[in-house]
């Protein structure tokens, strides 16, 4: 990344919607969102590539340095009251998110931050977000990349206990679940949602069918992929 940021910008991939919350607690509910650029980790599994890697897609084409004055006039005139802000790894850029977040809280939104759970979240942007949606990565999604740099247990254990915060974990099979319950257990996670991982609606379904029955039993909570079953591996949905 070439692009020089002032204390009051983002580099940001996209902002779209209204549209709907498609994953985790808030499914279903009316959002807009904003893409944050650039991510800490490289997972094999990643449906964002165009946010940071490098060797497949030009990064300084693909964000757009965006005002958090132009971020906050966009979301604040939309007829809906939950903005997510997603990524990339949102908490790369959070000493310049705190500001986005401080404004669009003042403005009486919910704000939502997806995060891969490798940053800790610095107090001022704890206090003004509704809640972090944490997806820590399973082996199997993150192929390659050692559980060191996918696993932060001191960063997992201050989300867990800040009350801000749902687990949600991205499973291809069953056999992930055991890996979920291990990192459960040994960081002290609640509430855990499993997610079946695709990009399309006969994957969701088909793993989706496959996890529910052992995820209930083992205490988790469900969520789908609302948008991708609905329009699709689209881009801006
Ligand atoms: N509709 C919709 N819901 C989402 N929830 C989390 C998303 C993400 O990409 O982080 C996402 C997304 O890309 N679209
Ligand atoms: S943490 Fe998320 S955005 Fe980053 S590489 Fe993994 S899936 Fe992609
Ligand atoms: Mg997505």
């Amino acid at each position: 990344m070439t692009v020089t940021l002032a204390t009051d910008e983002l580099f940001v991939a996209e902002k779209f919607g209204p549209t709907v919350q498609g994953e985790g607690p808030s499914i279903g509910r009316r959002a807009v969102f904003i893409r944050l650029m650039n991510c800490n980790l490289t997972c094999r599994n990643c449906d964002t590539p165009y946010t940071w890697d490098s060797a497949r897609f030009d990064l300084d084409a693909e964000g757009t340095v965006a005002s958090i004055s132009d971020l906050l006039a966009w979301a604040t005139v939309q007829p809906v009251d939950l903005v997510v802000i997603t990524g990339g790894e949102p908490l790369m850029q959070q000493r310049r998110l705190i500001a986005l977040v401080q404004g669009l809280a003042d403005a009486g939104l919910q704000v939502e931050i997806e995060t891969n759970g490798t940053i800790a979240p610095a107090a001022d942007l704890l206090a003004s977000v509704t809640r972090f949606n944490v997806s820590p990565k399973l082996s199997s999604f993150g192929a390659g990349m050692p559980s060191s740099k996918r696993i932060k247990g001191r960063v997992l254990g201050d989300f867990a206990a800040s009350g801000r915060a749902v687990f949600k974990f991205v499973v291809s099979s069953t056999a992930d679940l055991d890996e979920v319950t291990g990192l459960v257990a040994d960081h002290d996670l609640a509430p855990v949602y499993v997610m079946p991982e695709g990009r399309t609606a006969e994957e969701i379904t088909r793993r989706l069918a496959e996890i529910a029955d052992p995820a209930i039993e083992r205490g988790f909570h469900l969520t789908t992929r609302l948008h991708v079953l609905t329009w699709g591996d689209q881009r801006g949905r």
